[in-house]
Parts: C-alpha cells; structure tokens; sequence
C-alpha cells in the first residue's frame, strides 16, 4: 500500500487478518479513490468494499453485477428465474408451432401458413441456459456417542521455552453439543491453545484429559500444506484409508466439488481451495465427536463457505473453531471463548433457545468483546 499503485489486486487479504486488520482494511479501501479488484470468500468484508461483482459463473463466462454481494446473489438468483421463464415460454411456442406443423404438413389449404410457422420458428432466438454454479454438500456423518464431557481442560498453562506464559488458569470442557468459536487478535495464542487440547504441545501446568475413545477431526493450513501434493486426491485418501472402496471415495470426493478429472490430477496443481476440500474429505471420512478447526474458511468460496457452515449447523460432533470470518463465528458458534493476554475469558449465548436472539448474540459480542479486548492495531 506504501507504493500507492494505480491499480491494487488483492487476492484473499482477509486471510489469517485478525478482525482489527480486517476493519482497518475496511476503512482503507472505503477510501481507495483507483482501481480495486479483490479476489475474495469473505462475504461481510466483500459487502463493505465492494461497488461491482464480476462473477466467474460455472459456465465459464465472467458476468458483471451492480452493487455489493448481498445484491449480486439477489441479482443473480433474480437473472436465472427470469432466463428459466423465457426458456419455459420458449418451449411453449416451439411445441405449438411444432403441433401444427405437424398436424397440417399435408394440407394443401394450410400450406402458407405452415411455411410462416416454419419460418417464425427457424427465426426464433435461442434463449441459453444459465447454469447454475455446482452445488457442494459437505456433511459431518454421525459418530457414535460417547460419555461427556469428552474433553477437559483443567487449570492450565503455557508458555514456549524461554518465553512468558501465553496463558494461565485455563478451565474450559468440551462435549459432543459444544459449538465454540475461539476468537482474539493475532498471536494473542488461539493455535497454540488448540495445539494443547489436542496434545501436540504439553501444558506447562495442568491437564487436559480426553476421552478414551475419543475421534479428534482437525483442520489447519498446516494440514493443507502437509498433503503429498505428488499424490492425486484418489491415491492420497487411498493410502490414508486403505479399506475403503475406491466407488466410494470417488462419490464422497465428487459431492464436495472434486469430481472427475480433479480427483485424479496431482495435487501440486490443485487450487488452495480444492487442497482445502481435500482436507475436508478426509476429515469427514473419520467421523469425529470433536472437530477443531483453525482458520477453516481460508481459501474456499463463498460456496464452499456456505456448504461447510451448512454441514456446521447439522453436525453431530462437538464443535471448536478459530477464526476470524464473520459470518461463520455468527452463524454457527453458541459460545466464543474470547482470547486475551494471559487468559481465556468464556462468553455463553444468554438465549439459546431462540435462533434470532443468538444471532443478535453473536454479532454483538462477537465484535464488542473482540475489539474491547484487543490491545493491537496495525
Ligand atoms: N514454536 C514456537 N516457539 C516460540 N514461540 C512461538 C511458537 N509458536 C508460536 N509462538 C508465538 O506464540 C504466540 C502465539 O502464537 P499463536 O500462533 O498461538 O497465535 P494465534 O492467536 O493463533 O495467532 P493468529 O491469529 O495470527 O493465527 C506468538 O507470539 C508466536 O510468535
């Protein structure tokens, strides 16, 4: 930004920002008076920045929309309706004018008229079909239950060798019902506090105990850069999960976008999103009681966005999730453990039995504790 180009390109610059970042980003591209062209999954940043959508549709074409996201997908679904209804009405006259062709090809008497039909319908423009962007079912099947509380963190702390505890007195637990989302600024210690819960990094002081037959699915960009990305998606689950049956893998791949030929290509030329699916895959094939997800949306679409928050909602597993998009934290978390120096303080949604009132929860607390509680800046 220093060097003040003309013409900015940004491609996903939301990723791993805290939301202090994201806002400030906000502000200064409110006020970017050139070019902008962001490439970008994060629907809330996306409707605060943006004055023109150029949607790169599944049918190859890139069409461009007036207004921010929440008016393109309006628009959008608005511009396949009406094309259906032309298509539709299109039909309609074609089979008329096809039936009467047909019933008077004979007929002496009717011959100019049918020449006209044929004529009009040799005429007719062909309305094309829009397609629809392909559309992905991501689905966390149920594990079998087992005993709560699932995962105990009891009075612990942290700290990296020669280095100030990150955190202390830690008391947090989780089950198969918990929806948590894990929030605070930038190296405040949300990843290493999950790398705790997991059992890659041993507390300082405390435990954390976990049960016995305990399914731990997690998701991270480490986990992402950790493919063997000389292997296809087919071979690498393969040789993950050896008994399961190639048909079904194919199927299981193909329902969250990686069907065809992307399934079988290596995944060194796989898109950061299609690396992410992957991921995903391989995570649900494990059927977990616990998902704990770093960061999960960088690198999807906003489809993909959508499908994982929808698999999210439906889900049968317990559920602890870092980041720093919106409009996932908001649409599925019921509890934000907020991230400050030294601590973890523990937010419950005061109503949870209605949706609307959680909603409000949510967004209100989500951006009040998160920008009350940080000390950073950019
Ligand atoms: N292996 C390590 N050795 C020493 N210090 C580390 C190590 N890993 C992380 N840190 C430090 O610990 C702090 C917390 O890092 P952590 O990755 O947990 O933060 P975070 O809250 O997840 O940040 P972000 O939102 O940017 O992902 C940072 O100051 C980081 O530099």
């Amino acid at each position: 930004l220093f060097v003040a180009p003309d013409v900015l390109l940004l491609d996903e610059p939301t990723n791993h920002l805290d939301l202090h970042a994201v806002l400030w980003l906000e502000t200064y591209l409110q006020g970017w008076d050139k070019t902008l062209v962001v490439v970008s999954h994060a629907r809330s940043f996306l409707n605060r920045v943006v004055s023109d959508i150029l949607h790169f549709s599944g049918d190859k074409k890139i069409v461009r929309y007036k207004g921010d996201y929440d008016k393109f997908e309006i628009s959008r679904a608005e511009a396949l309706r009406a094309n259906e209804a032309r298509r539709e009405a299109q039909d309609k006259a074609r089979q008329h004018m096809q039936s009467f062709i047909s019933k008077f090809r004979a007929s002496a008497n009717r011959a100019a008229m049918v020449q006209s039909r044929i004529k009009a319908m040799n005429r007719m423009e062909c309305v094309a079909e829009i397609l629809e962007d392909p559309s992905l079912r991501f689905a966390f099947p149920p594990p079998e239950p087992i005993s709560s509380p699932v995962l105990q963190v009891v009075d612990v702390a942290f700290s990296y060798p020669g280095k100030p505890a990150l955190f202390s007195r830690v008391n947090l637990g989780l089950d198969m019902s918990s929806r948590v989302a894990l929030v605070g600024p930038n190296g405040i210690g949300k990843s290493t506090l999950l790398k705790v819960i997991i059992g890659d990094l041993e507390p300082s002081r405390g435990s954390v105990t976990r049960a016995a037959r305990l399914r731990m699915g997690r998701f991270s960009q480490h986990h992402v850069d950790q493919l063997d990305l000389s292997l296809t998606a087919l071979e690498a689950f393969q040789r993950q999960f050896p008994a399961a049956k190639p048909l079904e893998i194919r199927a299981h791949l193909g329902s969250m976008g990686l069907g065809g030929n992307t399934a079988l290509q290596k995944m060194s030329t796989l898109s950061g999103g299609q690396k992410s699916r992957v991921a995903f895959a391989q995570i649900m094939w494990q059927r977990p009681h616990l998902l704990l997800l770093d960061e999960p949306t960088n690198h999807l679409d906003l489809d993909a966005v959508e499908a994982l928050i929808h698999a999210l909602q439906e889900c049968e597993c317990g559920l602890l999730v870092i980041s720093h998009d919106e409009h996932l934290v908001t649409s599925i978390c019921e509890e934000l453990w907020v991230a400050e120096p030294g601590r973890v303080r523990l937010l419950r949604s005061p109503h949870p039995e209605s949706e609307s009132a959680v909603g409000g929860w949510r967004t209100r607390v989500w951006r009040g504790s998160l920008l009350g509680a940080s000390s950073t800046s950019l």
